[in-house]
């Protein structure tokens, strides 16, 4: 049973669609990611759940609880959803016990015990009670704004591009800090972002936005292998695109005949194939498979070195070529000859 269903939810701006006609539903204690393209409607969509702006069509129903539906709209504050924004939006003057609590009641006797019971459940120093919020860092700041979110103890937790401004190492701790701590109190959460990998790794529904609509819904493992389209495919990672004759199940295409994920389709279409599913082996005398794995002979005619990663240019015979993000190898180098190789089923792409 969905704990949030938003239903045909649109909205324009001018002559901006933002939204057109979004369907979605978040299960209860569950966590949702919505991606999409710069301007796509992330966060007008979390801004019409929010209540800090109303749709110009459709529903936002909450337990059960009509939110808004075009017409009437329960005010933010008595919507029991709690945000936390990019940069936290601290209050600047208050200190962070202030800042934590800020939504609890001032005369209440247990004021002071809460507000470090929440400071203990975002892994923060009590130490830090008295500092204010330029006193402390990036990743700590946001800690304090999902402090100050819990108090309020949310139905629903909004959280739009809350890591984005943190360095790499401090964003994945804290990413994984806090979906622990809203994991651990029940709370079902919506995280927008930028960040497909993060958006992978935090969600277990992944909601893919274009143009204000929403283009794909599903499990992330699901929408990662097997897109809708595509811009999704290729949104979400790295992505072998290729053309492919289709023959009930099995495909021809650059890797030879290979196994594909539609058994009834006959004909042209485009598969994709991830990047790690692909085995290259350098080894001389280029054996024909690699255990269950049939080869194909190649050529690298160009290697783009990235690091840990390297982007090769292959020539598979013909004119066909195919460019493809592996491992960094010292035996691999321009004019080497190599045999590549598919593991699992290719992802036959919507025509
Ligand atoms: N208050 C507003 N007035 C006019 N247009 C707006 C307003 N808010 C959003 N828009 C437009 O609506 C569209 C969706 O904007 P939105 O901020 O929801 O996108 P987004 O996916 O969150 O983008 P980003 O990832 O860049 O934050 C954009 O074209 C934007 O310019």
């Amino acid at each position: 049973m969905s704990f949030l269903n938003i239903r045909s939810l649109s909205k324009r701006y001018g002559t901006v669609t933002a939204l057109d006609d979004v369907d979605l539903s978040v299960a209860s204690g569950s966590r949702t990611a919505i991606v999409g393209p710069s301007g796509s409607g992330k966060t007008t969509l979390l801004r019409i759940i929010a209540g800090f702006d109303t749709p110009d069509r459709g529903e936002v129903v909450l337990d059960d609880i009509v939110l808004a539906d075009g017409q009437e709209s329960v005010p933010a504050h008595r919507r029991g959803i709690g945000v936390v924004a990019q940069d936290g939006a601290l209050f600047p003057h208050l200190t962070i016990e202030q800042n934590i609590g800020f939504g609890l009641d001032r005369r209440a006797a247990d004021r002071p015990v809460r507000i470090r019971e929440l400071m203990d459940m975002v892994g923060l120093d009590r130490s830090m009670l008295e500092r204010s919020p330029d006193q402390l860092s990036g990743g700590q700041q946001q800690r304090v704004a999902l402090a100050r979110a819990l108090a309020r103890k949310p139905r629903l937790m909004l959280l739009d591009e809350p890591f984005s401004a943190l360095d790499t190492g401090l964003r994945a701790a804290t990413r994984k800090a806090v979906a622990q701590v809203l994991s651990d109190a029940g709370i079902a959460t919506i995280l927008v972002t930028h960040d497909q990998s993060e958006a992978l790794s935090f969600a277990d529904q992944l909601a893919v936005m274009r143009s204000g609509k929403l283009v794909q819904v599903g499990s992330p493992q699901h929408v990662y292998l097997h897109p809708n389209d595509v811009l999704t495919a290729e949104f979400l990672g790295e992505a072998l695109l290729l053309p492919a004759q289709l023959d009930g199940g099995q495909a021809d295409c650059a890797f030879g005949r290979i196994a594909v994920n539609d058994k009834d389709g006959r004909g042209p279409a485009t598969i994709m194939i991830r990047p790690e599913q692909v085995v290259l082996m350098t080894s001389p005398g280029l054996p024909h498979s690699s255990g269950d794995v049939p080869t194909v002979e190649a050529v690298v005619v160009g290697l783009d070195f990235c690091g840990s990663t390297s982007e090769l240019l292959l020539h598979i015979g013909g004119d066909r070529r195919i460019s493809l993000r592996q491992p960094s190898s010292d035996a691999i180098s321009v004019g080497a000859s190599v045999a590549i190789g598919m593991r699992g089923t290719a992802h036959v792409l919507k025509r």
